[in-house]
């Protein structure tokens, strides 16, 4: 029973995914010289052109959120350490306004994941060494205009607490 009620706190935020968001696992191909891991291909079901690819890192203990884009669909990896990647669906008319998913990601937990456009999320490097995030947006980044929309992370009004939960 109180296994049960455990389990069921941390799955439960990837039990109802956003409307729109894609968790999509990746295989990782071990050999006795390294290992290879497909990120994205033109033939993915999700895959619609690409504006650019490029890392971004996050250091321990650090959150970089809240962001969304107005127009830009993310498609983003975390190719090394371990991230708690945070979706909240703010969107009008959506069938999961109010909707928080959380997902570990990373090298334990390798997969891609998609977010539309309108969704809030960020990061937080929940491992102990910088974690390194690659992401494959649907549009070119606009130095002059962003297509960049933040919250604060703590204060933003966005109903989730950041800070590890111990158990
Ligand atoms: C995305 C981008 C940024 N920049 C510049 C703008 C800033 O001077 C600097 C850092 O950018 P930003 O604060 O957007 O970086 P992150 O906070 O790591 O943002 C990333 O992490 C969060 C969680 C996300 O959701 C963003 O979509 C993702 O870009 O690089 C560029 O020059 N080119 C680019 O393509």
């Amino acid at each position: 029973m109180t296994e049960e009620i455990t389990r069921t706190k941390f799955l439960q935020p990837e039990k109802k995914p956003i409307d729109g968001v894609i968790i999509h696992p990746l295989r990782v191909i071990p050999d006795e010289r390294g290992r290879l891991m497909e990120i994205m291909r033109r033939d993915d079901p999700f895959f619609n052109g690409f504006g650019q690819v490029y890392m971004t890192t996050v250091y321990p203990g650090v959150v970089k959120a809240w962001h969304y884009h107005a127009v830009q669909v993310d498609r983003f990896t975390c190719i090394k350490g371990m991230i708690k990647a945070v979706l909240y669906d703010d969107r009008e008319n959506s069938p999961t306004r109010g909707a928080l998913n959380e997902i570990f990601m990373g090298e334990h937990n390798p997969c891609l994941v998609v977010i539309p456009a309108g969704v809030y999320h960020g990061w937080k490097c929940v491992g102990e060494s910088e974690a390194y995030v690659v992401n494959v947006p649907s549009e070119p980044y606009n130095r002059t205009d962003p297509d960049e929309y933040r919250l604060d992370p703590h204060v933003g009004g966005i109903p989730y607490d950041w800070s590890r939960v111990d158990g």
